[in-house]
């Protein structure tokens, strides 16, 4: 058995009580400024050990996925120019391990069942209506990635992704954005070709450690995770 308090840095982090107001403004302000907000080192070092050693006990449970995408994750138009950047296709691939892997007693949900966590992240993002995700393989999931695997360039069709940071692979993972770069009125395509091609100044490269917990708005910021190396998997938990 796991105790919540054992496993996520409520000393740093004190999501359920005084300092906690605190932290939402920060939160809240990070999110407003470029769709991102990070907890480094939320889970303590035991609870980090703890939801690794239970993902690579799953980690033959993941159902592996392939497909070709462009950022758009829309079919291809070949009446628009080859450059168009919805005209860039890309190999996706991962395993996710469905969520009914993960026992209640386990130390994923013993951190997801944290009765501060929900409202805590309710709260960063402000949205009234906040509810979890009732499909029991779908709540909280574990993205598994190895060399080869990846998620390339693209914007996410849901409005913001809740991610812990488990395990990371020898080289590569970080989590590259291009923060608020269309709006819901312009997709700025030109700007949009320019990080596909590499050369855009508006991308931020974030490293994630193992224990950090990651909000990020990705209907509007261009992201993707760069190319993993070595033999190590990428583990992150999604919570949704
Ligand atoms: O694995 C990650 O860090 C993010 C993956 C991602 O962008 C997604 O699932 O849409
Ligand atoms: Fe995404």
């Amino acid at each position: 058995m796991y105790s919540a308090t054992d496993l996520i840095d409520l000393d740093r982090y004190p999501i359920d009580g005084p300092g906690r107001d605190d932290i939402l403004a920060r939160m809240r302000a990070d999110l407003a400024r470029d769709g991102c907000a990070v907890l480094k080192g939320f889970l303590t070092p035991a609870g980090v050990r703890a939801v690794a050693a239970e993902a690579d006990g799953v980690s033959d449970r993941g159902h592996r996925s392939f497909s070709r995408t462009n950022a758009y994750f829309t079919a291809d138009n070949p009446a628009l120019p080859d450059s168009d950047p919805r005209r860039q296709f890309y190999e996706r691939s991962n395993a996710f391990i469905p969520a009914d892997n993960f026992a209640p007693t386990g130390a994923l949900r013993t951190i997801h069942d944290f009765p501060a966590f929900d409202p805590f992240i309710r709260d960063c993002l402000q949205e009234p209506r906040f509810y979890r995700y009732a499909d029991p393989l779908a709540d909280v999931i574990v993205n598994m990635a190895v060399a080869g695997n990846g998620f390339p360039w693209h914007f996410d069709t849901n409005n913001f992704t809740v991610t812990l940071a488990i395990q990371n692979a020898e080289g590569g993972g970080a989590f590259e954005y291009a923060p608020m770069i269309r709006t819901a009125e312009d997709e700025r395509f030109d700007d949009v070709a320019e990080v596909l091609a590499g050369t855009s100044d508006k991308v931020v490269s974030l490293t994630l450690e193992p224990g950090d917990l990651q909000l990020f708005k990705g209907r509007y910021s261009l992201h993707r995770v760069a190319p993993l190396t070595g033999p190590t998997p990428r583990y992150v938990a999604i919570f949704s």
